[in-house]
Parts: structure tokens; C-alpha cells; sequence
């Protein structure tokens, strides 16, 4: 092969890889890859690109962003590209950039800098367009997409909060803003709800998201509006345009004005005259990285004047005005010393590293997951191995990849045939990832089941933790805990429970032999075991630890079946219903209809609960909590209202969930009255329904 071919192949090959990357991170939502291993692949490319200019083709990934939108959302063109940006990795890099951008400006002139954080998100357009009275409202939210044209994702960005539905003529006219305007930020999961995510997703036996930006990214392109209010999604803006143009003379004032007309800004940006004033803004920043509550990966630094960004322009696919300074990943080396497995409330085995302990981002860490037996032979990993680990946020470290610079490992990781736990053996059922105990008295799941049924966001039952559970069930802790190296040694007791109905029929004289409790703890915990009976039907469901069950689909199930009876009849008739049945509920796929059937073809199972019914158990099947902000609410629009045309303020109230009726009744919740409002207003005072005005209506949308 001459030299030109070969160079010719190894670009080839990177772009292959690229686009194989690009494809999990964008379209899938599910990245391969570490973002920094993704970046070196991309420098090495535009490093190659740069000595053979020639060798450029426009469908390289160099010269385009983001990835293929997805299906099932209208594409809609963007009024300027949405780009990405370029990355500084040190400060040489920042200050080689600063030199470029003084050089490229007539000598002499001063550029100041805003630095911002770079929040770890994905980009969003938000078009906003002129309704009565000189307000303004939204009228459309477009993902980047591939740069030029984005997804149409209006419905699901509406149940952001920090999404302004609206926003006021006299709001505007502070912040100096026109009608029609488009407002680009960042879509965030912050991490708390992230958390809470994977922790469903995990209960429901399905893929976690690996970081908050890759589930941020698949919650604003779900189908499903619902699932994104749920989620808590947040948006911070930093860009304000009219017509593809920037509409003020500098990112300092278009933060300001964005800030005054109600949009969130993210506080953490400040302005800056010189590199060292923007180094320090990165120490700090770096500083507070774990302390957010969202995830950032550095800092965005921009040139504040808008005509000097004019004149700077764009590259490829970035602009010259604006670089990325990027933290470090959180990622460290160390040495793999050995697998334990865990046995989980499905009887899921999770194979978890213990590691020599490694100080990574500010926490020692000792455990990683290896999550399941393919994640092992994907990484081809053994033990002795040095490895890769990697920490987000609050989020559990993973092992990323095996360290080829150091010598191999020699013992491979045998995943074992029998629980480790009661011995019986282990099943891969067909197509499935996991292996199960599926010992339905395997102590282990029991632990588990108990511990999931008491929790928090299931039953409730406070003071039922870990210690408790372990002495109910006769059983020392069983997993060592964080940091330990061994399980305490078991202390043989004698079981008081076996199932979780048993737990309803503990004594006070039961609970007195156990240590470390008196008789006031004993009483606290009977009355909360007492209590969690009258926990409405889905709580129920989802304590029963039905595969694929989380929250949301024991909500829907627990909905559609209060129509077919009431309270245990509504149980009753989920326990009788056939697979067919159950796809028909809404949002349930065949995969979750036939784990909620099986669970309740067994015998085991309905057994229990109708034990839980003779216990007094009330299945009360109440409606589901409210996913959006004016969920169950009905208005009725009267009159002329100050800034609102009524057609947008019937909009507003139905995209967040409320309902907007015609006449007004005792099932009116809200009359918002304008001038001149007329009989409504009347029958509203006659009714005794609360009458408001326009401000109280958008203030109930944060504004
Ligand atoms: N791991 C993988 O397989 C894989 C694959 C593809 C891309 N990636 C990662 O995706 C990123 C590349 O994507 P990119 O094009 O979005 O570039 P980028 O994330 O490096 O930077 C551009 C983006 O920063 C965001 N941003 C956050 N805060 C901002 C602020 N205050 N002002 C302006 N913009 C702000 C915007 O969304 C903008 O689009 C890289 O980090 C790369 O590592 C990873
Ligand atoms: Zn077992």
C-alpha cells in the first residue's frame, strides 16, 4: 500500500468508528464509549484532515454535528445551524485559542469573555411568537438534530417547568425583547431525578441510561409527554436570536435579558477581561463540579461582543467566538482484585469488581458494577486486570474498559453456575442478559423483596431498613457492606418471617427478642406496618416486585383496573387478566403484560395476595398521582384577558394538563376573568367557584 492509501484508510476507519459512536450517543442514547475516548478519536481525525486537506468530504464527521434525528418527529430546519463547539483540554489550549481570537480582530482591539458553565445536557431551539397584547408565546421546541434541521419535540417541552409557556408584554418590554423571538439553551436531568430513573428502571428489570445527558436526551425524544413531566427535566437558556441573528450587542446582556424575562440562567457565568480571570472561573467551577445537582463537563467560554463574533465566524462546525474548556473525565486506573456477586430481589445476579481502592474525583472507590455476564466477555476482562473506572455524578462506578498498558491479568472471572446465596442453580432464560436464582424461598430474594416492599416510594414503612430485615429473617448482612472487605460473620437466629404477608402478623413480644429495639421502636414500627395496609393498589403493585413493574406502569395498571371493580375487585381482576388483555392498557407492551401475567399465574403469588387481603389490606384503587401541573383542573376563559389571546391561554392550560370548558359548573375549579367578563363571571360567584385573573394563571406556570 503506497503512504497516501494508507493515510486514506486509517481517516476511513475513523470515520467508520465515528459514526458507529456517534450513532450510540445520538440516536440510541447509549454510548460504547468513554466522551473522552470519542474526542481522541475525533483529534486524531482533524489532526489527519489538517495535513491532507484534500482528503475532506463533506460527510465526514468532522465537518457535521450531532447525529440523525429520529423517527417519529417532524424535522424542522433550524434559523441558523445549531452547532457545536470546539475544546480546549489545558490552558495552553485556552490561550492558544484566545491568541487566535486576538489575532484574528484588528490589533489593539479588547475582547472581553463570558464563561458559563457547560452543562451536560443537550441543546434546545425554543421559538416563541406574538399572541394578544403584546405577550409572547411558545410556539415551538426543536432538537439540535444534525446541526440544520431538528427534531419537533413542542409537546414534551411544554412539561418542562422552567420552560416559559408564555411570557409577558410588560416581562418583554424589560428585558428588551421583542414578540417573536428564539431562545436556545440547554435541556438537562438533573441528578436527583436521574437517580430516581435508573433506580425505577432497576426495580423494573430493564437498561439503565449511563449518564443524565444520554437520558436526557432519550426522555425529551420519547412519545410519551407524560414520562417527561415525570422525569423533571430542567432548561437553561443562553442564547436569545431574531430571525437566525443574535439579537443584543453581547452574551453578558442577552443573560441578563433572559434572566428578566423569566427564563432560567445558569448564575454560575461571569464576565471576564483576561485568560487568568477565566482560568480561575474553571478552578472554581471544577471546584463546585459535585456540589450542582446537575452534571457539568466544563466550562463555555464566549467572546461577550456580538459583533465581534460576527467577525470571527465560523469553522467547520463551530464558531471561533466561543471554545469548550473540558474537565478531566472522572476516571481512574487500578487493579481488579476480585468479582463477588449479588443476588437481587428478581434473583438477578450482579457480578460487582472489588478493586484496590482508587481516590477518583473526589471519592475513594472500592466496588464497580460489571452489571452482567456479556458486559464481562464485552470488556474481556480477568481478574488482576488493571481497568478503566469511571464515576458520574451520584451515579454507581462502572468498569469502563481494560488497561493494556499494564500486564494481564490471568484468572478469568467464572460466573457461577449455583446462587451464591442457597446454592440452588442459576437460569439464563432465552434472550435475556441476567442470571436468576429463581429459588422463590432463596433468602437472598427475600431480603431483597422485603427491603423493596418497605421502602421509601413503595409501602412506605419507615424503620424497616437493612439491619432490621437481615434479623427478621434470622440472617447477619449478607453483602459486605461499602469499603468492607468481608460480610459480617452470620449470627444464626431464628427467622421470624418468611414472606412478606408475615410481617403483618409480627408481635410486639416477636420483636422485643430482637436486639438493638425497645418497646417504643417496636410500637413505631407495628403502627407503620399497620398503617401501609391502607396504601393505595399501585403501591401494592409495585411492592409485589413484578418484573418490569415500576411506578408509572403499576399507576397505569392500578387506573385501568378501578374501572373494573372496586378496591380488591380491581385486584382481583388484574390477577384474572389475560395477556391481551393487559396490552391493551395504555403504554403496557407485551413483554410487561407477559411478566405481570406469569407473576400472577403463580400460585405462590396469588396466594399471597389474597393473604394480604385477609389481612386487611384496603387496595385502594386512587387515581394516579398528577404527572402535569393543572392535571384534574377545568377552566373556564372569560372575558378579555390583559395579555393573553384566549386561544393561547386554552393552549397553555391543556398542555399542562388541565382541561378547558365552555360553561361554568360545580366542577369548575378555576373562571379566569378578564374585562368585561359577563354572565360567567356571575354564575362563578353564584356557584361559589373560584374566580382568578390572567397573573394568577400564569403564576401558576412559575411566571
Ligand atoms: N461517547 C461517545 O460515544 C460519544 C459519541 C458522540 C459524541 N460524544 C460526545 O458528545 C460531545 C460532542 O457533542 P457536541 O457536538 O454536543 O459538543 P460538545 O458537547 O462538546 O459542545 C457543544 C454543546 O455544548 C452545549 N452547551 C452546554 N452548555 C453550554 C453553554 N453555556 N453555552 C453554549 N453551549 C453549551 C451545547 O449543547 C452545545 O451544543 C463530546 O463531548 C463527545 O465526547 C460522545
Ligand atoms: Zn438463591
Amino acid at each position: 500500500m503506497s503512504v497516501e492509501s494508507k493515510i486514506e484508510a486509517r481517516i476511513e476507519s475513523l470515520r467508520e468508528a465515528l459514526r458507529h459512536h456517534e450513532y450510540l450517543y445520538y440516536v440510541e442514547d447509549s454510548p460504547e464509549i468513554l466522551d473522552a475516548e470519542y474526542d481522541t478519536l475525533m483529534n486524531q481525525l482533524k489532526a489527519l484532515e489538517a495535513e491532507h486537506p484534500e482528503l475532506i468530504t463533506p460527510d465526514s464527521p468532522t465537518q457535521r454535528v450531532g447525529g440523525r434525528p429520529k423517527e417519529g418527529f417532524a424535522k424542522v430546519a433550524h434559523s441558523r445551524p445549531m452547532l457545536s463547539l470546539d475544546n480546549a483540554y489545558n490552558e495552553a489550549e485556552l490561550r492558544a485559542w484566545a491568541d487566535r481570537v486576538h489575532a484574528a480582530l484588528p490589533a489593539g482591539e479588547t475582547v472581553e469573555f463570558v464563561c458559563e458553565l457547560k452543562l451536560d445536557g443537550l441543546s434546545l431551539a425554543l421559538h416563541y411568537g406574538a399572541s394578544a397584547n403584546g405577550a409572547s408565546v411558545l410556539q415551538r421546541g426543536l432538537t439540535r438534530g444534525d446541526g440544520t434541521t431538528g427534531e419537533d419535540v413542542t409537546t414534551n417541552v411544554r412539561t418542562i417547568r422552567s420552560v416559559p409557556l408564555a411570557v409577558s408584554a410588560a416581562k418583554l418590554k424589560k428585558a428588551g425583547m421583542p414578540q417573536q423571538f428564539e431562545v436556545r439553551g440547554e435541556v438537562v436531568m438533573p441528578q436527583a431525578a436521574f437517580q430516581r430513573m435508573n433506580e425505577e428502571a432497576v426495580a423494573a428489570g430493564l437498561p439503565v441510561k449511563a449518564n443524565p445527558r444520554n437520558a436526557a436526551a432519550g426522555t425529551i425524544r420519547t412519545l410519551e409527554p407524560n414520562i417527561v413531566a415525570q422525569r423533571r427535566l430542567d432548561f437553561y437558556a443562553y442564547f436569545l436570536l431574531r430571525e437566525g441573528e443574535t439579537l443584543l450587542p453581547g452574551q453578558q446582556e442577552t443573560l441578563d435579558a433572559l434572566k428578566t424575562a423569566g427564563f432560567r440562567v445558569n448564575m454560575h457565568g461571569s464576565s471576564a477581561k483576561t485568560i487568568d480571570t477565566v482560568l480561575k472561573f474553571i478552578e472554581k467551577a471544577e471546584a463546585q463540579r459535585d456540589d450542582l445537582g446537575y452534571e457539568i463537563d466544563g466550562v463555555v467560554v464566549k467572546v461577550n461582543s456580538t459583533a465581534q463574533q460576527a467577525r470571527l465566524g465560523f469553522t467547520g462546525k463551530a464558531p471561533r467566538w466561543a471554545i469548550a474548556y473540558k474537565f478531566a473525565a472522572r476516571a481512574g486506573v487500578t487493579q481488579l482484585k476480585g468479582v463477588g456477586f449479588q443476588v437481587g430481589r428478581t434473583g438477578k445476579l450482579t457480578p460487582v469488581a472489588r478493586l484496590t481502592p482508587v481516590f477518583i474525583g473526589g471519592t475513594t472507590v472500592s466496588n464497580a458494577t460489571l452489571h452482567n455476564a456479556d458486559e464481562i466477555q464485552r470488556l474481556g476482562v480477568r481478574i488482576g486486570d488493571w481497568v478503566q473506572v469511571e464515576r458520574g455524578g451520584d451515579v454507581i462506578p462502572k468498569i469502563v474498559k481494560v488497561d493494556e498498558s499494564h500486564p494481564r491479568g490471568t484468572e478469568e472471572i467464572e460466573f457461577p453456575t449455583h446462587c451464591p446465596v442457597c446454592d440452588e442453580p442459576v437460569v439464563r432464560e432465552e434472550g435475556e442478559v441476567d442470571w436468576r436464582c429463581v429459588n422463590a424461598s432463596c433468602p437472598a430474594r427475600l431480603r431483597e423483596e422485603l427491603l423493596h416492599f418497605a421502602s421509601r416510594g413503595v409501602m412506605n414503612i419507615e424503620g424497616l431498613g437493612d439491619a432490621l430485615v437481615a434479623q427478621l429473617l434470622g440472617q447477619a448482612e449478607m453483602a459486605p457492606a461499602e469499603g468492607e472487605e468481608e460480610a459480617a460473620e452470620p449470627v444464626a437466629r431464628k427467622a421470624l418471617i418468611h414472606s412478606v404477608a408475615d410481617l403483618y402478623t409480627l408481635t410486639m413480644d416477636q420483636l422485643l427478642t430482637l436486639e438493638r429495639i425497645g418497646q417504643k421502636s417496636a410500637q413505631t414500627l407495628l403502627d407503620e406496618i399497620e398503617r401501609s395496609k391502607k396504601n393505595p393498589l399501585w403501591r401494592v403493585l409495585l411492592g409485589l416486585g413484578i418484573r418490569h413493574v415500576g411506578e408509572r406502569t403499576a399507576q397505569l395498571l392500578a387506573e385501568e383496573f378501578a374501572s373494573r371493580g372496586q378496591d380488591y375487585e380491581a385486584m382481583q381482576a388484574l390477577m384474572d387478566a389475560t395477556e391481551e388483555e393487559l396490552q391493551r392498557v395504555p403504554e403496557i407492551g407485551p413483554k410487561v403484560a407477559e411478566a405481570i401475567h406469569e407473576f400472577f399465574a403463580g400460585h405462590k403469588n396469588r396466594q399471597l395476595v389474597e393473604r394480604l387481603h385477609k389481612l386487611g389490606f384496603s387496595f385502594t384503587a386512587e387515581k394516579r398521582q398528577k404527572t402535569s401541573q393543572l392535571e384534574g383542573m377545568t377552566f373556564v376563559l372569560t372575558g378579555t384577558l390583559p395579555t393573553l389571546k384566549r386561544e393561547d391561554a386554552k393552549t397553555m392550560i391543556e398542555a399542562a394538563g388541565g382541561k378547558v370548558s365552555g360553561s361554568v359548573s360545580k366542577k369548575t375549579t378555576y373562571v379566569v376573568a378578564g374585562d368585561e367578563a359577563g354572565s360567567k363571571l356571575d354564575k362563578a360567584n353564584e356557584l361559589g367557584v373560584k374566580v382568578i385573573d390572567e397573573a394568577a394563571l400564569l403564576a401558576m406556570f412559575g411566571q
